[in-house]
């Protein structure tokens, strides 16, 4: 069933910055024996988005929304799950800005009540990263967080250990479902050497996994993962359960790609991914599962998926509250906590403003609105080593570094982590012949783009729907009245840009209806040459690049045939001068308000 919300509330978030969400047109959620909601790649957004209202709800509305969603599933005799699939730091000042690193994070997130959580490769590039989950997030959720191929070194004990358990059996309150439950991270393999992430491939071949798929009193397999729901792991996964357990329904949740994703495995094994940012809360239900109570299944089961936008509109719809009734105090508390760290971290504090808005993929590059272009064009430009006084050089710069748009007015504290959360550094090689430096770009470039899960492909990580869509231009289709099973009003309100989801089951999974938005492609890196003089062809340049791509611009190197050892002949180039405080301090220079 299809609603128009035209509630129009005033003043009804808990932080005075963020944005009241505009009514839109919603469908429903249809509940089932067992339901599930998910998050991933949170990136330290528990303040939701202050510019966009579409996804301004709070972890601490996010708090209220689960618990009032448990009452209701509960009242009908049914379960809630919820789950969290990793990738929850980097990406937010709420967690970068603070030092260490985020100390006000893992408080807040505690507040939340996640039945099964699991690592994404944020919480392993650095070893205090991992170690924080080892020491705070899995006590915290004790029992809870699952890491069926992750291992880590006890900094006590100097010991390989697990980081979390392998696997959990349990029962679920309200209807008995017998649950085996596993937690993957993808073959990623840029962690820091304190941990070991075992391949997906083997980990499924070890006696625990075996012989927890061979346990007969089980009425579903849910596999969460930090892992695509359209990749060659949870593909094995799926085939490795299958090939033991022929008839019994599987459910997989996954995330990294930042995407809205649902696939199908087979008719009683599907995957859902629930973006990023906290843009998108997933939910799942599954009706018709065997039970300890029932022992067979009646009819199905059904499994459903929506994609909910994270705002208060969303979340008074699906539980039929109102802002009176909604806020539970546990959700209300979070908020102040969010509100109060937001302020110690000043992270409204102005540093600059923004004339136009600057797009990673929402405006063609190269054009003067595309962000990659300001950063060749502008902000490299500073990049500039004293030792090295004007000597050209080509600064190379992965677009993944960028990580979200920059809005015409403020930029603050927030919007700097927000932009490029990152610390790594730039490094150089010196009197690099400039056609070799530029062959290195290109060879870059033509890797393929976003094509697995495996860091050793440079990849920019497209969020939104770019990975589905070869085409240059990517426009989210408006759903047609015959590819969904609603009927989607073609006049009245007017539609608010936003996700226009097409998955394995097509195009009926976001709650909200909005108009598309046109994507386009971006490169692998940029790097442009910087001269003084730009009508001259340099002979030779300082090869620059940030050193998290070191190892591809080795390979790259070696394509291109400069026989240079770079590993060894590298320079930090502007020595600890991180990308993001190159933006800030251009932002500073550059953008008066
Ligand atoms: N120091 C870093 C770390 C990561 N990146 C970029 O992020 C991508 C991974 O992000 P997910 O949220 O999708 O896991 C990675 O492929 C890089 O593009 C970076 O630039 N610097
Ligand atoms: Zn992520
Ligand atoms: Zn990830």
């Amino acid at each position: 069933m299809l609603f128009l919300l035209w509630l129009l509330p005033s003043a009804l978030a808990a932080q005075p910055s963020a944005p009241d969400p505009i009514s839109a047109p919603l469908r429903a959620l249809d509940f089932g024996q067992l339901n599930f909601l998910h998050t991933t790649d949170t990136h330290g957004w528990l303040a939701g988005h202050l510019q966009e209202p579409s996804y301004s709800a709070d972890w601490g509305d996010y708090v209220s929304f689960a618990t009032r969603m448990r009452e209701k599933a509960e009242a009908q005799g049914q379960d809630l799950l919820v789950i969290d699939t990793g990738d929850r730091v980097e990406g937010n000042g709420l967690y970068d800005s603070s030092e260490p690193k985020g100390i006000y994070l893992s408080d807040i997130f505690r507040h939340q009540h996640i039945d099964l959580l699991t690592s994404g490769n944020h919480e392993l590039y650095k070893q205090n990263t991992s170690e924080a989950e080892l020491l705070i997030t899995v006590p915290n959720f004790r029992g809870n967080y699952l890491a069926s191929n992750i291992d880590i070194i006890h900094p006590t004990t100097k010991e390989l250990v697990p980081l979390a358990p392998r696997f959990k059996k349990f029962t679920t309150k309200k209807q008995g479902i017998r649950i085996v439950a596993f937690g993957f991270l993808f073959d990623f393999n840029g962690n820091y050497n304190n941990t070991v992430v075992q391949r997906v491939s083997s980990t499924i071949k070890e006696d625990w996994f075996q012989e927890a798929i061979r346990d007969k009193e089980v009425d579903l397999f849910l596999v969460i993962g930090h892992v695509p729901v359209h990749s060659p792991e949870y593909r094995a996964i799926f085939k490795e359960i299958r090939a033991i357990r022929w008839d019994t329904p599987i459910q997989f949740f996954g995330g990294h790609q930042h995407v809205r994703d649902y696939a199908q495995y087979d008719s009683k094994a599907f995957g859902l991914a629930s973006g990023r940012f906290m843009e998108t809360v997933g939910f799942m239900s599954i009706d018709g599962l065997a039970s300890k109570a029932s022992h067979q299944s009646a009819v199905g089961p059904v499994f459903k998926r929506r994609y909910i936008d994270n705002n208060l509109l969303s979340y008074y719809h699906h539980t039929g509250l109102d802002q009176e009734s909604f806020p539970t105090e546990e959700g209300l508390n979070v908020s102040r906590l969010i509100a109060k760290a937001r302020s110690d971290l000043h992270l409204d504090h102005v540093h600059g403003c923004a004339p136009h808005d600057l797009w990673m993929s929402r405006a063609k590059y190269p054009a003067t609105d595309n962000i990659y272009t300001w950063l060749e064009t502008q902000v490299l430009g500073d990049l500039r080593d004293e030792s090295r006084g004007d000597t050209p050089k080509i600064a190379i710069v992965n677009t993944g570094a960028m990580r979200f748009d920059i809005f015409k007015g403020p930029f603050t504290q927030d919007s700097t982590f927000i932009v490029s959360p990152f610390t790594s550094t730039f490094r150089y090689v010196k009197d690099v012949p400039y056609e070799k430096a530029q062959l290195i770009v290109d060879v870059l470039n033509e890797q393929p783009q976003v094509s697995s899960t495996d860091e050793s492909s440079l990849t920019t990580l497209a969020p939104l729907e770019q990975l589905a869509y070869p085409e240059d231009v990517i426009v989210q289709k408006w759903p047609s009245a015959s590819s969904t099973n609603e009927q989607i009003p073609m006049s009245g309100p007017d539609l608010v840009p936003g996700y226009t989801t097409k998955d394995d089951l097509g195009t009926d999974g976001d709650d909200t209806i909005h108009s598309p938005i046109s994507f386009y492609r971006v490169p692998n890196c940029i790097g442009p040459l910087i001269s003084a003089n730009a009508s001259e062809t340099p002979k030779t340049v300082d090869l620059v690049y940030l050193d998290f791509i070191e190892g591809y611009v080795i390979l790259a190197a070696k394509f291109a045939g400069l026989d240079v050892d770079i590993a060894k002949e590298s320079d930090a180039y502007m020595p600890h001068m991180s990308l993001t405080n190159l933006i800030l301090e251009w932002v500073k220079k550059n953008w008066k308000c």
